[in-house]
């Protein structure tokens, strides 16, 4: 499913004294089955523009096309967007009320009128798809679980409607390093699994160098940076400018070239760090270290 996002401009309290323009006029397409990572400076407009994918906000002027659907129309069934389009919440976790995981992940599914056999089958799969395996977890609590779990409880819960765009804002917020490292993989094996257009908020550009195949750098409501990770990483200075920090290994990368070492290949993730600085020791490339 395509998202075409045209002018989009999104003023809040606006004419009032205490107006704020969120959003710039904002112009992006996001195609069938991208995965695409939103990042920014904490206020640069990144939950505002996700919650107009979906029609939770209503934009100021500007459109947004939904597969050829203009959403921002008056006559358009938000209903029917929000079938097509999941949103997972920043921490998603505190809205599982549940006193069962299954009942949790069957919650958004009945909701859309399905039969019982229906939904068990998509409860089962959904939590297959996050990798929480059915008869352990099922009668389990969600309070009894991890940071980490209850967030793929709450990821399940909005796969369970089995949306064709799939929106998560900051999954891997308040989480440490490995609960990270594990939503982040689930993520993206939903996404090679089952091609759903995926769109992730983030902060982090080690996030993002680990997962991304497509950068949007926002600043003031603004779309900056579009492009892949090593083509945005490349803009260090521009970046730090607007408060985001490169991943570690592209300072390095760029301390060793200055000292003269000739590295061959990109190297944003520490993995490829390794491979990279290893070939150019076996190589014989020092330059002046
Ligand atoms: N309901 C609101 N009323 C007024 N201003 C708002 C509202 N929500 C957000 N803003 C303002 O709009 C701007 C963009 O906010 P938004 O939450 O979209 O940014 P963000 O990039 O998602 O930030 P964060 O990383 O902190 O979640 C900020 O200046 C924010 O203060």
């Amino acid at each position: 499913m395509s998202i075409k996002i045209e002018n989009l401009v999104h003023i809040y309290m606006a004419g009032g004294p205490f107006e704020k323009k969120a959003l710039d006029n904002i112009n992006l397409e996001i195609k069938d089955g991208e995965f695409v990572t939103l990042i920014g400076h904490t206020g640069s407009g990144k939950s505002t523009l996700i919650q107009h994918l979906n029609g939770l906000l209503k934009p100021t002027s500007g459109r947004i096309v939904v597969d050829g659907v203009d959403i921002t129309e008056k006559n358009v069934k938000l209903t029917e967007i929000r079938k097509k389009i999941g949103l997972v919440f920043q921490y998603p976790e505190y809205q599982l009320f549940e006193e069962t995981i299954e009942k949790d992940i069957q919650f958004g599914p009945r909701n859309l009128g399905l039969s019982e056999e229906e939904i068990n089958k998509r409860v089962k799969k959904a939590m297959s798809m996050v990798g929480l395996d059915y008869e352990e977890y099922k009668d389990k609590s969600p309070f009894e679980l991890s940071g980490g779990q209850k967030r793929r409880v709450a990821i399940a819960g909005v796969v369970a409607m089995e949306p064709k765009v799939l929106i998560l804002d900051e999954p891997t917020a308040g989480l440490d390093p490995k609960g990270r490292d594990e939503i982040l993989a689930q993520v993206k094996q939903l996404h090679k699994e089952y091609n759903m257009t995926t769109i992730i908020v983030s902060h982090s550009m080690e996030d993002v160098a680990k997962i991304a195949d497509r950068v949007i750098v926002l600043n003031k409501g603004k779309a900056v940076l579009d492009g892949v990770p090593r083509d945005i990483f490349k803009n260090i200075d521009m970046l730090e400018s607007i408060g985001l920090a490169v991943p570690q290994v592209t300072y390095l990368e760029r301390a060793l070239k200055e000292k003269g070492f000739k590295l061959e290949g990109d190297m944003i993730t520490v993995e490829e760090a390794k491979r990279v600085i290893l070939k150019a020791l076996k190589s014989g490339q020092r330059g002046e270290v």
